[in-house]
């Protein structure tokens, strides 16, 4: 990974003392750094930098005396090969182990990691059970492990990408990631908005504005956008191909049950996620109001699922919990050529967390679109039912409410389900001084629409959890790299068909 050229450097000799030549270590491209190995072979229970003792000695050219570098051998990770593990010391507080097998499971050197595809070349399952280093190196880019094999393996783990992926014990992430921003009503003093000519800009710059709008906030709007089908749809492909369903792909539809779905009404349509009905419920939604003629209401609303449960918790931590596990069954069933049901069939609980990190992760709730509750049990029922009373009051507590007028020219992602439940009657709200449109992150925000009288022409559109995701992080990669990124880009070949082979997501 790391050639060897001649690199001139200096190091204070009292550092060097013990150090034989063989440590010092030539490579290229990394004029700034000593690579000073603290090279240790045998497995002193106290660490030492000593010369290789045990393998056979890698032949390093001599040492230029008149070395014109600084580093401070001192900051090289102390590291200390154990049996069958590694374990660095990043500081005197702060230790990692990490499993000879682990290690050599993941060299990215260009033989075991296909560095255009990123994709694994090295057969895990050749790996001995008890591989055990000829040499472990601790250079200024990172450890080095020297493998036994017909060839002797050298792997290099960059430091930063070696601390990161910490898993004995796992260590705090440096650059927590994009923070959610919980909400209420009040958001809509100012809601998150991009203007649409900056989101259709080719410099990306836009779309990703609205991207990571859409990952705090779980929406973002987006304003000016010409109110024709053809417009909205080309606003969706900006982040990915769109999610073709039984709705059909691009949809610019009206109240007239084209589709089996209230939502092809004039009915109020209460809170909800879409697709509840699929294993894999869309990521993004998409909607734009292209007219309303001859009537009243159609007003959108949105919640906050995030912000609702985060009081659920607070107030009403049993029913939170029963959220959290009794799992709910929907079905889609209005087209007669389509009848969906989630597999398995007992469906998913309305809130659904991280099993690592016991993050909510997803919302999940359309009451409308709910099968019959034919599995829980007996003394759970009604604790179920007060469990969803107080979840609802949650979602249509008028601090949790956002209610927009959508107009022409704005395009909105939400998603909705039927609801033969009385109108909803929104409360008055500020007429909008501009256009929006919205797009909503269908895995947390919720939203519905008042009922409405004359005709009304929406379109929109899904687009997968996946496809949002991988957009936000290619243009993440562009716009602001993680920070194992930026601190192993300088290694030479590790940016290959646009991507650093370190990529934190790899
Ligand atoms: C396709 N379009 C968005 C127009 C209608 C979607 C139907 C909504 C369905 N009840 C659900 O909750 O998923
Ligand atoms: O009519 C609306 O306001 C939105 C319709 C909708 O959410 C849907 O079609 O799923």
């Amino acid at each position: 990974m790391f050639k060897q050229a001649s690199l001139r450097v200096f190091a204070r000799p009292h550092q060097l003392q013990g150090l034989s030549r063989s440590c010092l270590r030539r490579s290229y491209g990394l004029s700034r750094y000593l690579t000073t190995s603290r090279s240790i072979a045998t497995f002193p229970s106290r660490l030492s930098a000593s010369a290789t003792a045990a393998a056979p000695k890698t032949s390093y050219p001599e040492e230029p005396q008149d070395l014109t570098d600084q580093l401070a051998v001192d900051d090289l990770p102390i590291i200390s090969p154990d049996g069958s593990q590694v374990a660095v010391g990043w500081d005197t507080q702060t230790w990692s182990r990490f499993h000879n097998i682990w290690l050599r499971d993941h060299c990215r050197c260009p033989k075991c990691f296909h560095p255009v595809t990123k994709q694994r070349l090295f057969n895990t399952f050749d790996i001995p059970k008890d591989l055990t280093p000829l040499r472990v190196d601790a250079t200024a880019v990172g450890l080095e492990v020297t493998w036994p094999s017909k060839e002797p393996h050298v792997s290099q783990y960059p430091w930063p990408w070696l601390k990161y992926n910490s898993y004995d014990p796992p260590l705090k992430k440096e650059t927590p990631p994009l923070e959610k921003i919980l909400w209420g009503s009040k958001i809509q003093q100012s809601p998150p908005t991009v203007a649409y000519e900056e989101v259709m800009a080719p410099d990306n710059r836009g779309l990703y504005k609205w991207l990571t709008n859409t990952y705090k906030f779980g929406f973002s709007f987006v304003s000016g956008v010409p109110a024709t089908p053809e417009a909205t749809e080309e606003l969706a492909l900006r982040i990915g191909f769109i999610r073709e369903t039984q709705y059909g792909k691009f949809w610019d539809f009206t109240s007239n049950l084209a589709k089996g779905d209230t939502a092809y009404t004039n009915l109020a349509l209460a809170a909800h996620t879409d697709n509840t009905y699929f294993t894999d419920p869309c990521g993004l939604q998409l909607f734009h109001l292209l007219s309303h003629t001859d009537g009243t209401g159609g007003e959108s609303l949105l919640v906050d699922g995030f912000y609702a449960a985060s009081i659920m918790k607070e107030l009403h931590p049993d029913a939170y919990a029963l959220l959290s596990r009794v799992p709910v069954p929907a079905h889609a069933a209005g087209e007669p050529s389509a009848l969906y049901t989630p597999y398995p069939q007992t469906g998913y609980p309305v809130l659904r967390h991280d099993p690592a990190s016991g993050e909510l992760i997803q919302v999940r709730w359309n009451n409308d679109d709910r099968s019959v509750m034919n599995h829980l049990a007996p003394d759970e029922v009604e604790k179920w039912y007060d469990a969803i009373r107080l979840w609802n009051q949650c979602l249509t507590s008028p601090d949790s409410e956002y209610w927009v007028q959508l107009r022409p020219g704005t395009a909105v992602r939400t998603s909705l389900p039927s609801s033969p439940s009385p109108p909803l009657l929104p409360p008055s709200f500020p007429p909008l001084t501009h256009p929006i449109s919205p797009v909503l992150d269908n895995h947390r925000v919720l939203h519905g629409r008042s009922s409405f009288t004359g005709k009304r022409r929406m379109c929109g559109a899904y687009i997968g959890v996946d496809e949002y995701r991988s957009k936000l992080a290619v243009l993440s990669e562009q716009f602001e790299p993680d920070a194992i990124v930026r601190a192993t880009n300088d290694i030479p070949e590790v940016n290959v068909n646009g991507r650093n082979i370190w990529n934190s997501a790899l």
